[in-house]
């Protein structure tokens, strides 16, 4: 019988060129640009069986579901275009997750998170989620300002926004089972959100007060008291500071270092515990193509980090 190695396990790599949680075009193409540099067959050389059937095009449904067909709900830019692309994403995410596949997606805007987590809470009911960001992405419907989804997707999530046009979307995260990382862009209405639902959240403040080693111990046993729980690993490239990744849309001053990206990656990567993973909001349109292809190394570089490559430093400590 062949002895299965953690190594050995099948990864689902989905490429989901969506934008139209957000305003700016261009974030389509960030899974092409991972791809393009080598994505696929570092994992590979890390040893997974990789399942990667090329990019999943939206442009059938940003069609079907045209701006004139899709009028603002409340604030809500593109409800239903949203709603569509990430049931679609949703229900792909369900099977590969069931199947016992690790899902890997590649975005994209954020809005895709409640697909992404959603399928694999269906698969893994004791699912909990690390949530690296600058912002919180946690508004409703009411509390936007903006109405773009991208900043919404935690309160579908979590069961908060309820909508017609998104009943696929079950809410079953429970708020006790996300952390955040990297905040710093918090609006009013997303920090009473936080504050009622006793969300576990570190900003970019406690990573300076107590350093990203102890905020991730801290934000794991809040999530996965026994290190029992499957995690998902949703990093939205903007946690990081500007000038480690400057191709992103909504950009904030004052991130995390590389460093501590990588090394949130491989804390989570130690675990094993790994179900799931997003990287999204690498936009290279946004930028020079030197800052454009600096971002695609770095969001590469986290992933290959959150998949188990040891940095070096990390081996020569543990050798
Ligand atoms: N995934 C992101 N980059 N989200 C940015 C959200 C910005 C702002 N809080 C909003 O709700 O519009
Ligand atoms: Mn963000
Ligand atoms: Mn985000």
């Amino acid at each position: 019988m062949a002895i299965q190695t953690k190594q050995q396990k099948p990864l689902t790599v989905l490429g989901c060129r969506f934008r139209g949680g957000q305003g700016k075009a261009g974030v389509e193409d960030g899974p092409v640009h991972l791809v393009r540099a080598g994505l696929i067959e570092d994992l590979n050389k890390l040893g997974y069986n990789i399942n990667f059937d090329g990019h999943i095009s939206f442009d059938d449904i940003t069609e079907e579901i045209n701006e004139s067909k899709d009028p603002k709900i409340g604030r809500m830019r593109r409800p239903r275009l949203v709603s569509k692309a990430c049931e679609k994403v949703y229900n792909i995410v369900e099977d590969h997750a069931k199947a016992g596949n690790i899902v890997l997606t590649l975005g994209g805007d954020h809005s895709l998170g409640m697909a992404t987590i959603g399928g694999t809470i269906e698969a893994h009911p004791d699912l909990c989620v690390l949530w690296i960001d600058a912002h919180a992405d946690i508004n409703t419907p009411e509390t936007t300002i903006q109405g773009w989804l991208h900043g919404m997707p935690v309160s579908f999530l979590l069961g908060l926004s309820k909508m017609e046009e998104y009943s696929w979307a079950k809410g079953r995260l429970d708020p006790s089972r996300i952390a955040y990382i990297g905040l710093r862009d918090i609006e009013d209405g997303e920090k009473e959100t936080l504050k009622q639902y006793g969300i576990t959240a570190f900003s970019m403040h406690h990573v300076d007060m107590y350093g990203i080693g102890k905020v991730v111990e801290m934000a794991l046993s809040a999530i996965n008291p026994e290190g029992d729980r499957p995690i998902h690993l949703s990093f939205d490239i903007d946690a990081l500071d500007p000038t480690f990744a400057p191709s992103t849309g909504t950009a904030v001053e004052g991130g995390l270092s590389f460093r501590e990206g990588r090394y949130i990656c491989e804390a989570v990567a130690k675990t094993g515990k790994l179900v799931g993973m997003d990287l999204v909001e690498v936009n290279p349109s946004l930028t020079d193509p030197v800052s454009a292809k600096k971002t695609v190394d770095v969001a590469c570089k986290l992933i290959r980090s959150a998949f188990g490559k040891s940095s070096k430093s990390h081996q020569e400590q543990s050798c």
